[in-house]
């Protein structure tokens, strides 16, 4: 807002507008007075020349007939007053009358010469009876007065006029310049200070901002102003963001993740970012103005390249995009995948301008999708092709059977004993084994065979384009054969033979999945013949496979349908020849199947977990039929119970354990657990945190079927171990080989100084039992003194001895 000094000055110096103004006020305004004032006067002037006019008229017909009549009387006396009356009348100061004939009445005095004058005559006439003519009377009238009056007039009018007009001008100069010049001067300085920096500081005047300013020109001058800065600052605004955006991208595309290449309208290379420099090893100095098609090295590459590129530049003008992954090369000739999307830049008219290509080096997913694919198809373990790739070939083999009318031989193999080999001598022997397995298969087969492991120790060989059925029994014959060296197994020679079932399409089936069941039922029945051998598919192994499925759907419903029986064999004391305790023997006795003996389910119900239930079963029966037997007879006995490897998996083991001693109230030191080698050598058990967790219940635990596993004894030191089983195939033998007998010695020996018990099983004739007892064997089993018999028989035993 101005201050009135500076309005002051500005008015004074700066502000040209009010000064022309008032120049051209007063310009104007002083012709417009002169020429208004000037017709003024000239009014005035004419005015007063009609009032002499006028007054000689009034003399002529005031006068005309009283001088007539004193002319006509010759009264000179009345003539002189009535002329002197006529001189009394303004501006008249001359009279002449001519009396005829020849004198005549001056009165007044004649003006100078140089004054301005008027003069009238008229005729004086006498009319009684006829007109005469008696004179003529001439009056002068002098125009010094109106001149002199004109003169003041002009010289009034032009001062007042000049000072109204003056004053005018200044008061209008002085309206304007408060109500316009100001305000525009402030604009002027508004708009030389307005720059980017101050668009928030609207443009004000110093005035009341009402409705009427605001419709006024100024206010829509300003108003305009104001919407011109806003503008200015939205188009401001929206430049910094389209900058700050801009900025950003340029920014996301140097520092994109992804390679990012701009070609122009022709595909000439224009931009590449940091990362393509980095993913290719090419500068961007080097590739700018190139073509993508040329950055390949060498002639086939270049030529792959330019053929990949004519395809990409078509699609993409034909379809809008392409996109796929291509197998690039780096500027070092290392290859790498990359996925590739190629679209289209378009300019505001929708042309195409440019063209964007944005790479991502995908090798890792690539080398992951591979390794997911070859470990979806392939056995991590022997490299072979797995199940699911293996199907896949024999659907191909049959197909390609059916055109050609062909064979497909389907060989189903199986490693005898491997779960013994794998139990005993550990996983990394039974993988060592597989492997080994695996490669002496593959060696006897065409390169159009397949080998593939389906899984645990079974492979499965396809032989198609087999020219008759003797063809696959050759192969198999040369398998066997494979199988005849011995493999070395962490560090020992171990046999290990293979059976194998053979199925071959179309004789015993057209449809893959019947094809593999019936090799499968081949193999089984090739165990079932002693192992080591080949059978081929004939329509009654299908019962085998059969019965083994329905052995186990069976199996899960014979423990509620209280299917199974707890048979005890008596354990005696080698000194004494009393009983000391009994073995718990399970057995199945099935409405369909009879009594099943426990090496025929129990593997299966290893197999198929059942063992937990049914172990836990026989523990609780066998302690409930101890309890029974003291109460019959009073004398406690002992219970040995037969535990599998898989059992010690079941989390709640030791404590399922507990609860049954505590349920039948039996004391933990007359339960003997019986466990296997094999348990010691699975890696996948904690064997020894819960062997020393069931020792710290007080219960004893026993190393079964001693010697026919690791046999090592340094491992019985590291186990809370109680007694030692010598296995039957030892005391078999006791009294034949001197060896046989020297090394049941030896065992008793170990055990002994290891402060275990020594139990020898499958005593069956008295000669043994003296013999073991003879050389410190403490505890003798066998059908010497019983077989395994069923409770009630086993507690009628018991009470006849
Ligand atoms: N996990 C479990 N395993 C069990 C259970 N019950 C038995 N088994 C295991 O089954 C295997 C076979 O047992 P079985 O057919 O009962 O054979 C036992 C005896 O009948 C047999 N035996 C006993 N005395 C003699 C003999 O003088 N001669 C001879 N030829 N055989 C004889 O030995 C078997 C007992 O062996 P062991 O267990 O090693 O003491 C058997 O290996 C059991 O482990 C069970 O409940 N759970």
């Amino acid at each position: 807002m101005l201050k009135p000094l500076s309005r002051l000055q500005q008015f004074r110096h700066g502000s040209p507008l009010s000064f022309r103004l008032l120049a051209y006020i007063l310009v104007f305004s002083s012709v417009f007075t002169v020429f208004a004032s000037g017709l003024q006067i000239y009014s005035d002037f004419h005015k007063d020349v009609s009032a002499i006019e006028e007054r000689f008229r009034v003399v002529e017909s005031g006068y005309r007939s009283s001088l007539s009549r004193s002319l006509w009387a010759l009264d000179r006396n009345l003539l002189e007053v009535q002329l002197e009356g006529i001189l009394s009348l303004p501006d008249i100061v001359h009279l002449r009358l001519r009396i005829d004939p020849d004198s005549e009445l001056v009165m007044g005095e004649q003006p100078d010469r140089d004054i301005a004058t008027r003069e009238h005559s008229f005729p004086i006439r006498h009319s009684d009876p006829q007109e005469t003519l008696l004179g003529e009377l001439t009056v002068t009238a002098s125009l010094e007065r109106t001149y002199r009056e004109l003169e003041e007039t002009i010289w009034t009018t032009i001062t007042t006029q000049f000072l109204k007009t003056f004053l005018t001008a200044i008061l209008i100069v002085w309206i304007f310049q408060v109500m316009v010049t100001r305000h525009l001067s402030h604009m002027a300085q508004f708009a030389r200070r307005f720059s980017l920096n101050n668009l928030d500081q609207p443009l004000t005047l110093d005035r009341s901002d009402n409705q009427r300013h605001r419709n006024d020109e100024l206010g829509q001058v300003t108003d305009a102003f104001n919407q011109m800065r806003e503008r200015l600052k939205d188009d401001l605004e929206r430049r910094k963001r389209d900058e700050e955006e801009i900025r950003k991208l340029s920014m996301a595309v140097e520092q994109s993740p992804s390679s990012v290449m701009i070609c122009d309208r022709q595909w000439n290379i224009e931009f590449v970012n940091h990362k393509f420099s980095q993913l290719t090893g090419y500068p961007a100095e080097q590739v700018l103005g190139q073509r993508p098609g040329d950055l390949a090295l060498g002639a086939r590459a270049a030529r792959d390249s330019q053929h990949l590129w004519q395809t990409i530049r078509i699609q993409v003008q034909r379809v809008g995009v392409w996109q796929g992954e291509v197998n690039s090369v780096r500027r070092n000739g290392a290859h790498y995948w990359e996925q590739i999307v190629v679209s289209p830049i378009k300019d505001e008219d929708g042309r195409i301008s440019h063209f964007l290509i944005i790479g991502e080096d995908i090798s890792i997913r690539k080398r992951y999708e591979q390794q997911l694919l070859r470990q979806a198809n392939y056995d991590v373990l022997t490299g072979l092709p797995n199940r699911m790739l293996a199907l896949d070939r024999l659907k191909l083999a049959v197909a390609q059977a059916q055109r050609e009318e062909g064979l497909v031989g389907v060989m189903f193999l199986d490693l005898d004993n491997f779960k013994h080999i794998n139990d005993t001598m550990g996983h990394d022997a039974g993988d060592t084994l597989l492997v080994e397995a695996s490669r002496r298969v593959s060696s006897c087969l065409r390169g159009t065979s397949t080998v593939a492991r389906l899984g645990g120790d079974e492979f499965l060989v396809l032989l198609p384009g087999l020219k008759d059925e003797q063809g696959a029994g050759q192969v198999a014959e040369r398998i066997l054969k494979g199988f005849n060296a011995p493999f070395l197994l962490g560090g020992q020679e171990v046999f290990v033979t293979t059976s194998i079932g053979i199925a071959i399409y179309p004789l015993d089936s057209d449809n893959t999945s019947t094809l593999l069941q019936n090799a499968d039922a081949a193999m089984y029945e090739a165990k079932h013949n002693g192992k080591s051998s080949w059978e081929r598919f004939a329509p009654q192994m299908k019962e085998l496979s059969h019965e083994r499925l329905q052995m186990e759907s069976r199996m899960r419903r014979a423990l509620e349908l209280d299917e199974f029986e707890l048979w005890y064999q008596p354990i005696i004391d080698a000194a004494t020849g009393r009983v000391t305790g009994a073995e718990a023997l399970l057995r199945w006795n099935s409405p369909v199947m009879g009594l099943v003996m426990p090496d025929r389910f129990i593997p299966l119900a290893e197999e198929t977990g059942m063992i937990i239930p049914i172990g836990r079963w026989v523990i609780e029966q066998a302690c409930a039929a101890a309890k029974r037997w003291e109460e019959a007879t009073g004398t406690a006995l002992n219970i040995a119970v037969n535990v599998s490897p898989r059992q010690f998996r079941d989390p709640e083991f030791v404590s399922s354990v507990q609860q049954i001693l505590t349920a039948c109230d039996m004391p933990a030191d007359r339960v003997e657990l019986e466990i296997t080698e094999r348990l010691l050598l699975d890696s996948s058990i904690e064997a020894a945190t819960i062997l020393q967790e069931l020792d710290a219940t007080g219960i004893r635990l026993s190393v079964d079927d001693f010697g026919t596993g690791f046999s090592a004894l340094s491992y019985l030191k590291s186990y809370p171990f109680d007694t030692l089983k010598i296995d039957k195939s030892f005391v078999a033998d006791v009294l034949g080989a001197d060896d046989n007998s020297a090394l049941v010695r030896a065992i008793i020996n170990m055990a002994h100084s290891l402060s275990l018990t020594v139990v020898a099983e499958g005593v069956e004739e008295a000669a043994q039992a003296t013999f073991l007892s003879a050389h410190g064997c403490d505890f003798l089993q066998g059908y010497h003194y019983s077989r395994p018999i069923p409770d009630a028989d086993f507690l009628a035993w018991l009470r006849i001895r």
